[in-house]
Formats: C-alpha cells, structure tokens, sequence
C-alpha cells in the first residue's frame, strides 16, 4: 500500500456492528482503506455488504444507543477521528467532510427553505454577514446547475424535483469547500435520466475542485466511470481492493466477477443474465469461521467453510481475500485465533 503520510484518509483496522437482542454483531469486520488527496474511492457491494455502515462511522454517525465502533483508527487529514470530542466531530462534518445521502427528502428539512438550510451550513463553519452567506447560497445553487437558483433559494424541498432536491444537497455538502466528499448512493432514489446528471454533476465538482470522494454504490457503471480505485465489500469484509482498471479487467474474487458477469453488456450476446443465488447473510447468521461468501459461492471447497481467509496483496496493489490465491491461506497461528 502507499506511504501513510501521503494519504487524505486513513482507515485503520476498523470494526463497527449492532447489539441485537443483548448480542453484539459487527457488521464492519476490520476494514482497512486509504484514499489520496483528489483521487476517487468506489466502495460497491451489494446491499446489506456494510457500506453505510462503514460511511456513518468514517463521520461518527452511528446510532449511539446500538451501536458501538469497537476497534481501529481513522486517519483525517493527520488527525485520528475516534480521538476527537463530538465538539471537534461537529466542526469537521460539513467544513472539512461533506456527506451527501440516498434520499434527500429525509436528508433536507421540510420546514425551512433550502436557502435557509444552505446558510445553515455556512453560518456554522464560516463567519460571513447575512447578504453575503444569501448571496454564496445563490452561487452555490448555480455551481450545482439549479436553474432560477435567485428563486429557488427561497422554496421549500416539496417544491422542487427528487434531482433538484439532490442538487440542493450537493451544495450544502460542498459549501465549506470540504477535502472529502462522501456520497452513499447518491443516485439510488433517483430516475435513470436524472441518475446520469447527478453522476456528471459529482465527477465535473471532484474534478473541478480536486476533491476526494468516497463514492459508495452498487452501481459497478458508476464506479468504472468514477473511481480511481475500489474496495468490494461482502459481508462486512473488504474481499477484492485495488485499482479501478485491476477490478474491471482482472477481477480475482469469485463474489466480484459474479458482480461483474450480472452487468447486461453491449458488446456481447447474452441470452440471459447471470445472478448470483442466495443473499448476503443477515448479521446475526453471518458465518464467522471460512470465506462468508462460501455458501453462495460456486467454486467453494469445505476448506473455504473451515478456513477464514486473509486479504492478501496478489500484487501491484491488488488484494484478495479467497483461499483460491495462497497468499489469502492463513498460516496455522492465524488459524488459531479464527
Ligand atoms: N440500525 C441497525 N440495527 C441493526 N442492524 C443494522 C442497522 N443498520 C444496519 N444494520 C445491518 O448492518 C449490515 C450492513 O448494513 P448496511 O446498511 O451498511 O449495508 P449496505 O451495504 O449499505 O446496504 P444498502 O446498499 O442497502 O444501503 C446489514 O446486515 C444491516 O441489516
């Protein structure tokens, strides 16, 4: 991997889970990931893989009351996020961090209007007077391609589309000029046609800006188009990470080229598509001893039940977690502590 210094985030080690009826799941499982300034993290996988999870404890947004992130370290920009105060948190989320979610509606409040809401942000990081906090709303609005953005500041979520509403979150998420932008699913509430602006929209801003983004999604199109590199997750696990063209040109992991083989293709003739059978176990019934992707899996041996994998460097950067490549197989000590 690369020099730790030079990374904008840093994630070391970390697990973060549930109680669930008096028992505790992790449902992130020692996850490890590094992003450099300007470049594009793609975290895919499908749903109930752990992404959300993983991107509400980057910024400490984890219920509280049955939650708990229980080990690792996460590395902002020289600073290790699970040291800071919730004072310290609250400063970093919206200034230095911007978070933009699935569902806008939820994320915006109904009550204000968006100018509002917009100002909101600015007034908490910056010290601008009120005309000029009106004035950048406005700016912000047009930066993220909201037509009549001098009217629309005034307006209330209700009234505009699900993409302007996404629009709007966008500018409230990069109004303070932040070195990482995190978009869970960003597009997934959103039609087709509007999907392809939001995605333009985010590409054209990180590459304005040179911004770095974790882009988390289980749209394999977006990430090919966006990323510079990505983690796949199953299972709370990262199984494959490296870089975009390693993922999309030599995947290793038999979870992520199912993945890829359930994408409808144009320069093949492809009578149907293939699916991958099952579903992501559920937390509480996540086998925690073997390959957690064994039981779906077609090339699964018994040693994949009782062995658990490591995530290995294949080479160039390339990690696997699959007892198929033996830099994954773990040693007998590494076994014992399964
Ligand atoms: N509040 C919660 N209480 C208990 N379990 C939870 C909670 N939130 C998430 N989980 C569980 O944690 C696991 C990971 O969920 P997560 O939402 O991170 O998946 P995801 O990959 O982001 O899926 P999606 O694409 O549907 O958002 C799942 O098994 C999910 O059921």
């Amino acid at each position: 991997m690369n020099n730790p210094s030079s990374a904008l985030l840093d994630i070391r080690h970390l697990s973060a889970g549930f109680s669930i009826e008096g028992n505790y799941y992790r449902a992130v499982d020692d996850v490890s990931l590094r992003l450099l300034p300007g470049q594009v993290l793609g975290i895919v996988g499908e749903s109930g893989c752990g992404k959300s999870v993983m991107s509400l404890s980057i910024m400490k947004l984890l219920p509280k009351k049955i939650s708990r992130m229980d080990s690792g370290e996460i590395w902002f920009d020289g600073k290790n996020l699970m040291n800071l105060s919730e004072n310290e948190l609250l400063k970093l989320r919206g200034s230095d961090i911007g978070m933009v979610f699935q569902e806008p509606m939820t994320a915006l409040n109904p009550v204000f209007t968006v100018g509002y809401q917009i100002e909101e942000v600015l007034g908490n990081h910056l010290v601008m007077s009120k005309k000029e906090k009106r004035r950048r709303s406005i700016e912000l609005l047009k930066s993220v391609g909201i037509p009549h953005a001098e009217r629309i500041v005034g307006e209330y979520p209700h009234q505009l589309s699900g993409g302007m509403r996404q629009r709007v979150m966008i500018a409230m998420a990069i109004a303070c000029n932040p070195k990482l932008l995190i978009a869970d699913e960003p597009t997934t509430a959103l039609d087709v046609t509007i999907q392809a602006q939001i995605i333009e929209l985010l590409k054209d801003i990180q590459q304005q800006r040179g911004m770095s983004m974790i882009l988390i999604t289980h749209d394999l199109g977006v990430v090919a188009e966006m990323a510079d590199t990505v983690a796949v997750m199953y299972a709370g696990q990262i199984v494959e990470q490296g870089h975009v063209t390693q993922i999309f040109y030599e995947p290793k992991h038999p979870y992520l080229q199912l993945l890829l083989q359930s994408l409808p293709r144009l320069d093949e003739e492809q009578e149907r598509l293939k699916s991958i059978s099952g579903i992501v176990p559920s937390l509480v019934h996540m086998p925690r001893t073997g390959c957690r992707f064994a039981g779906r899996c077609p090339s699964a041996s018994d040693d994949c039940r009782r062995l658990t994998p490591q995530l290995a460097n294949v080479g160039g950067g390339h990690y696997v977690r699959c007892l198929n490549f033996s830099a994954c197989v773990p040693t007998a000590r590494e076994e014992e502590t399964v």
